[in-house]
């Protein structure tokens, strides 16, 4: 097992837990789409695991194992330390993460060297090797972009590269597709199901978009309101829902020519 969840309760400051009793299992090359509603403690769950909750964020209670480690019982210096080789991250637009001023080859290779791969020759490689990956034409061009010239899909597939650099195990994806227009969304999805073939990654996908969820994940977890509401294998999820609440969600799902299933 790649990561353990147990009763995971997650605050803000000194206020009560917005995420309560949150358990979960995620196996290597295992894919889990958490949906539910905005504010529904989704894009927390993703944070705490990656050890990056903003605004005094804590894990309040709960247990949360990775590769047999409790990750509460881990330094900060560790947690760094994992940060973009065991896990990594991708977002809503990873372009807007970057600088709109410099080259994307510059800032990938300043990520490498953080990350401690700071042989030029090495570093290049990786790159060129990473963005060939995502099928990127031209990655020798690509490196020589800014951000501002490529297409949503073209900077979402620049931030799959990113993330994926060092073949972390598990990868976290915020909405990475709820910023594109349909055709590029099911592009995206393609690529992060291939990422998962090639390189038997885990991943977390968070998204408003249950259609999203139902092609790409082994299991489906329902949050409202910082609780789980529904999990379990996807296909029982979406075809034999308990609750009324996914059941919404499931009618919510645009289907092609603007009507819903
Ligand atoms: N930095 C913060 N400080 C205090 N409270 C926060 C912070 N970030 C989130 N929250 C609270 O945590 C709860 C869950 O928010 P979260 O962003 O995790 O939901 P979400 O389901 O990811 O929503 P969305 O789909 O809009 O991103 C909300 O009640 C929100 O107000």
């Amino acid at each position: 097992m790649l990561l353990e969840i147990k009763d995971l309760g997650i605050a803000y400051g000194k206020a009560e837990p917005v995420v309560r009793h949150v358990s979960f299992t995620l196996d290597q090359g295992e894919i889990l789409a958490i949906v539910g509603e905005s504010g529904s403690g989704k894009t927390t769950v993703i944070r705490a695991i990656q050890h990056v909750l903003p605004g005094g964020g804590h894990i309040a209670e709960g247990t949360m194992i990775f590769e047999g480690e409790d990750t509460r019982k881990q330094s900060a210096e560790k947690h760094r330390s994992l940060d973009g080789k065991d896990v990594s991250m991708i977002f809503q637009d990873s372009g807007a993460m970057m600088n709109p001023i410099r080259p994307i080859g510059v800032q990938f290779r300043e990520y490498l060297a953080l990350h401690g791969m700071t042989d030029e020759k090495e570093a290049h490689q990786r790159m060129v090797d990473m963005l060939s990956m995502v099928r990127l034409p031209d990655p020798e061009q690509i490196l020589k972009s800014y951000t501002f010239e490529l297409s949503g899909g073209m900077r979402q597939r620049v931030g799959i590269a990113m993330a994926m650099a060092f073949h972390p195990k598990l990868l976290l994806a915020d909405e990475p597709t709820s910023a594109l227009d349909v055709t590029t969304q099911a592009a995206i999805v393609k690529e992060m199901m291939e990422v998962r073939k090639k390189m038997n990654t885990a991943i977390i996908i968070v998204t408003h978009n249950m259609g999203v969820a139902a092609y790409m994940a082994d299991r489906i977890m329902v949050m409202r309101q910082g609780r789980v509401v529904e999990y379990g294998k996807a296909e029982d999820v979406i075809y034999h829902p308990k609750e009324d609440y996914t059941k919404m969600l499931l009618a919510a799902v645009p289907v092609l020519g603007g009507e819903t299933a």
